[in-house]
């Protein structure tokens, strides 16, 4: 039997694993590394997340990445270039996380590699009539790279199996969020303000799988880095929502953006910056002669936007007055504004950050793929939502060997 498969089957019959969860989503802003210690596997997983850091791109990697960043046309040379170069990255970026940890390689069982999406394409989404109905989703890093640089068994590009079995490929985030956060008393919205926003809800009664379920909601942070950016060359967003608590919130120029689709559209659904990207704000404020807007009241207006995405997604699920905890994570948690916005649109809602719950909001997602590959390896396929979702359990993640 070839070693690394007898390693792995060793791994699947642990009690407990070690598993490193890398994200690096929509904001750029860098690759979240969580090294998890994970017991059992199932609804008796347990977390212990032993070290945590968010290991910046620099603006050069960001240079590279928005060549093809949600951009329907792209070098294919560049693209392919980009996929090797980016699994080295995160490689390197992970053995210097090893070495700052002390950790040696060797003591870790699986890598959990989300990969950096550049193209997310949900059939509602693209314009394509050769694929009318088929959904795909693109994350670059190659995962052999993880593999044969770190020597440790790496799983990847997760979101290919839930497409395969009918799903947009996003979120994934019910079924970790399901398995670590359900609560027997509590009826729960775990809310994720990243670059895109997104949602899962989970039913008070922990144990109904088929009752959870995630959708995207609309813009989390994307709008408000790139407003900041273009006005602001040297500085990556608006650090604790201080310049949109400034501004006042421009109604004419909100009502044209709430004016897209998507925000009607029926629930569970998916999104990216390929919709929700610096051009359509550019028209949308053409379209109101609002080009000459403050930053403050733009980041006003943007803020509200996303807090009615979220507000607007919670009102299809639960009706027009939802009264639920809510939980926060990502790096929208850190922005007072945008969370002040949350609690207007949603007053019966009670808001905390997944802080409450015992998981770091910065490195909620990154966990999340250490439980995705977790179950690959020693659970059994989760079904969620069955009722609302449609998407048959699978387990996901394919498997690079190091050697
Ligand atoms: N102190 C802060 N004040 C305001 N905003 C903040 C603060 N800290 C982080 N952010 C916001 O959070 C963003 C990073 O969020 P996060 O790391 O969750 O995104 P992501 O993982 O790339 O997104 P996604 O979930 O869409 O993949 C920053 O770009 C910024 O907009
Ligand atoms: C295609 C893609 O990478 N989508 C991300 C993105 O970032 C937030 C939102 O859009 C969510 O749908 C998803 O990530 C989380 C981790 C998820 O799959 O649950």
């Amino acid at each position: 039997m070839n070693l690394h498969l007898a390693r792995l089957c060793d791994i699947a019959q642990q009690h407990s694993r070690r598993i490193i969860g890398l994200m690096s989503g929509t904001s750029l802003d860098g690759l979240d590394v969580a090294l998890c210690r994970l017991h059992g596997h199932g609804t008796t997983t347990r977390l212990e997340l032993e070290q945590f850091a968010t290991v910046p791109y620099t603006e050069e990697v960001r240079r590279r990445v928005r060549q093809v960043f949600a951009r329907e046309q792209v070098s294919l040379e560049y693209l392919t270039l980009l996929h090797a170069w980016l699994g080295r990255l995160h490689a390197d970026m992970i053995l210097t996380c090893l070495q700052q940890w002390q950790v040696a390689a060797a003591e870790i069982d699986l890598i959990a590699s989300h990969g950096q999406t550049v193209y997310h394409a949900p059939a509602h989404q693209h314009q394509q009539p050769d694929f009318t109905g088929i959904h795909a989703t693109l994350q670059l890093g190659d995962a052999d790279h993880l593999a044969v640089a770190t020597s440790i068994i790496t799983l990847s590009d997760f979101r290919q199996k839930h497409v395969a079995a009918g799903g947009e490929g996003a979120p994934l985030a019910a079924y970790g969020d399901y398995l670590l956060l359900s609560s027997a008393t509590e009826e729960r919205l775990l809310l994720n303000l990243g670059g895109i926003a997104n949602f899962t809800y989970l039913p008070q009664a922990g144990a109904d799988s088929t009752r959870a379920f995630s959708t995207d909601t609309g813009p989390g942070n994307t709008l408000l880095d790139a407003a900041v950016r273009a006005h602001h060359p040297t500085l990556s967003y608006d650090v604790d929502g201080l310049l949109a608590a400034a501004g006042q919130v421009h109604h004419d120029l909100l009502d044209e953006l709430l004016r897209t689709s998507f925000f009607e559209a029926p629930l569970p659904k998916t999104t990216g910056p390929e919709l929700f990207g610096p051009a359509y704000v550019q028209a949308a404020r053409h379209r109101t002669g609002t080009l000459n807007l403050r930053l403050e009241d733009l980041l006003a207006t943007l803020v509200e936007l996303s807090a009615i995405g979220v507000a607007q997604a919670a009102r299809l699920a639960f009706g027009p007055q939802p009264a639920l905890a809510v939980y926060a994570s990502g790096g929208g948690a850190h922005n007072p504004a945008l969370m002040a916005a949350l609690q207007r649109q949603l007053p019966a809602c009670s808001f905390a950050t997944t802080d409450a719950l015992g998981i770091a909001p910065d490195a909620k997602e990154a966990i999340l793929f250490a439980v995705l590959a977790n179950e690959a390896v020693a659970g059994q396929p989760v079904s969620i939502g069955a009722g609302r979702q449609r998407v048959p359990a699978v387990s996901m993640g394919k498997i690079s060997l190091p050697g």
